[in-house]
């Protein structure tokens, strides 16, 4: 999507992927799953989060700006490499999923991945009092893939129908009580390796 910084690939943590994969093989003959993101530079979280705060400032000249952040924040996390409170995304702990049918085409779930408005709140349908039939079939898509990911261990965060977590900090915070497990993360390449050995002696 033309994202500074973005990686082609789509990494997660090993604990992540093997319950990934538990998810995926729950679901029924002839759907599959699509890892639509997984592990963020913290560069990409900075653009996505500035990139958001500035529509939301073109649409709403009139919010202030704790206004803001919290629109903002209600579909980006705020860009953090604190070890102590990371953005979930650069943890490899959290992952943007969807369903999609044997020819691997995306299941409708309602609205687009990434679209910031309500709908996209994971009980967006069933809140609805009379929904319409393609209402009802996003809405059964939602719990389906909510239903999978739950049972193999992840925590869904309630604003995205999309972004699930295992292990990082939003994932001890729904799972309750829970510590996390993962911290800020950077690829194993050979650059970052030479450097935490020479910064290791
Ligand atoms: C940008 C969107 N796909 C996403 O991942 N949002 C969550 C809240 C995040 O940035 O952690
Ligand atoms: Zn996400």
């Amino acid at each position: 999507m033309g994202i500074p910084g973005a990686v082609p690939e789509c990494f997660v943590r090993e604990g992540v992927y093997r319950a990934l994969l538990q998810a995926a093989r729950r679901l029924p003959e002839g759907m599959g799953m699509v890892v639509l993101d997984g592990w963020r530079p913290w560069r990409v979280q900075q653009y996505l989060f500035d990139t958001l705060h500035e529509a939301i400032h073109h649409h709403h000249p009139s919010l202030d700006e704790g206004e803001l952040m919290v629109r903002t924040r209600e579909f980006v996390s705020l860009p953090s490499r604190d070890p102590l409170a990371p953005s979930p995304h650069l943890t490899g702990g959290a992952v943007d999923v969807t369903l999609c049918d044997a020819d691997g085409m995306p299941l409708d779930m309602g609205t687009q991945f990434d679209e910031a408005i309500p709908a996209s709140h994971t009980d967006h349908f069933e809140t609805l009092k009379a929904p319409s039939a393609a209402q009802r079939q996003a809405r059964n898509n939602r719990r389906l893939l909510y239903h999978v990911m739950h049972v193999a261990g992840f925590t869904n965060l309630p604003s995205e129908w999309w972004h699930y977590d295992y292990g990082d900090q939003l994932w001890a915070h729904y799972s309750g009580g829970g510590v996390a497990r993962y911290g800020p993360a950077e690829l194993d390449t050979i650059e970052n390796r030479w450097r935490r050995q020479f910064s290791d002696s």
